[in-house]
């Protein structure tokens, strides 16, 4: 009776008692989720989460399960392979793997816990975003990159790609295998494609995975690729500890092309193929962008932005480039940035892991599954309001 009372109450009811209706005329004391016009009554509430839980997660698996000790020790020994077998575990969404997958995590960092305490911040693995509009260079310019810092520096490095494109269309800009040719035969290099399926929030979450497995496979820096475009940037930044953005020598046109906010949250710019008959543009448009960032705020303290420019063709400037890396790295671990974006970027992926889980809880869940469609065309007709929607799949998921 209170809860009618309330509900007449409410000043939306009279608008919103066709979807929520049921709140009110089928109020009913047990724990059902209420019936919505067209919708068959399913599972009392309880049952529908215990069933969701055997098919997403498995509290079977312990320290001592077989693949995950046996990938462990592999990894830790460096082997290429165990690194590409951990990451296909740690995105899988079934359960027993997301359990191995979790488990094998959980162990790599209690180890990358103990060898920081013994060696600092040597133990830890650069993680550098870099970024760019299709065509401007990434694939050639991390190719070069990756041979000065395998080669001249000494490093191992890993590349991951991010490519939103594949992610939502199962197409890519960033997929063929032909890139990165050299690289990927290089002993002291993992490449890693973006998977070709999958939400963008899926995939992100599954590389945030693998940089942590790269690390733990002994790897110095990571290099995540991603296409400039959509939301993927932000993700990226979120998982670097630097971005670095590379511009086409396209003077004039490109400045309004790349977004501000892409730029502010890089921090290192690279004008590519600065070279041959693109030399000219190239440092016109390293002059556009180093007075476009005068009007912005820096990202750290600590740290101002650089414009550098950069040619496959010329090791020397690439060499440069990861001169400016390294000054960075030093940089912020010296200032305690690193340690204290870590620590964000965590509790961030923490969030985000929650916010899918409880969407997938959410989407997948029969009634609401099938109340979408209905809710959908009504909000695109302006029939209701995205918020009464809302509200009523919230209210029909929750039963109240
Ligand atoms: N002259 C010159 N050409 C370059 C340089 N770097 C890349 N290119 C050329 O630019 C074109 C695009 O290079 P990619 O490395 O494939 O560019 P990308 O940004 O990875 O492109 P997507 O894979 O489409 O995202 C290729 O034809 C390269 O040969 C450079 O430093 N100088």
């Amino acid at each position: 009776m209170v809860v009618r009372a309330l509900v007449r109450a409410h000043p939306l009811s009279r608008i919103s008692c066709r979807y929520s209706s049921l709140a009110a005329s089928s109020f009913n004391p047990k724990p059902y989720i209420p019936s919505v016009s067209g919708v068959q009554k399913s599972l009392p509430f309880d049952n529908l989460l215990e069933q969701y839980s055997r098919v997403h997660w498995d509290d079977t698996v312990t320290y001592d399960d077989p693949t995950v000790q046996r990938l462990f020790k592999n990894l830790m020994s460096g082997s290429r392979a165990a690194l590409a077998s951990a990451i296909t575990l740690v995105e899988s969404r079934h359960p027993t793997k997301r359990a191995q997958g979790n488990m094998l995590l959980k162990m790599v960092l209690d180890e990358e816990r103990e060898k920081y305490k013994k060696y600092g911040r040597d133990s830890m693995i650069f993680r550098v975003g870099i970024s760019g509009s299709p065509g401007v260079g990434k694939s050639s310019f991390i190719e070069a990159l990756g041979a000065e810092l395998t080669e001249n520096r000494g490093k191992k490095v890993a590349v991951l790609t991010i490519d939103p494109t594949s992610a939502m269309t199962g197409g890519s800009v960033l997929g063929d295998l032909t890139r990165m040719q050299e690289l990927s035969r290089n002993p002291r290099a993992y490449i890693r494609q973006s998977p070709t399926s999958g939400s963008l929030g899926g995939v992100t979450r599954g590389i945030h995975e693998a940089v942590i497995l790269c690390e733990g496979a002994g790897y110095d820096i990571v290099i995540i690729e991603t296409v400039g475009v959509g939301q993927s940037e932000t993700s990226v930044s979120d998982m670097c500890d630097m971005m670095c953005l590379l511009l086409s020598p396209a003077h004039g046109d490109e400045l309004q092309g790349v977004k501000r906010g892409i730029m502010e949250m890089s921090d290192l710019l690279v004008v590519t193929k600065d070279d041959g008959d693109l030399q000219a543009k190239a440092k016109m448009t390293q002059a556009e962008y180093i007075s476009a960032l005068k009007f912005m705020r820096p990202r750290l303290d600590v740290w101002s932005p650089k414009v550098m420019r950069s040619s496959i063709m010329n090791k020397e400037s690439v060499s440069a480039v990861c001169t400016s890396l390294y000054e960075f790295w030093d940089t912020i671990g010296e200032s305690g940035d690193l340690e204290r974006r870590r620590q964000d970027q965590m509790k961030k992926w923490m969030w985000n892991h929650v916010k899918d889980e409880i969407m997938a809880v959410f989407q997948k869940h029969p009634k609401i599954a099938h109340l979408v469609p209905k809710l959908e065309k009504d909000i695109s007709s302006g029939k209701i309001t995205p918020g009464l929607a809302a509200e009523t799949m919230i209210r029909t998921f929750f039963g109240v």
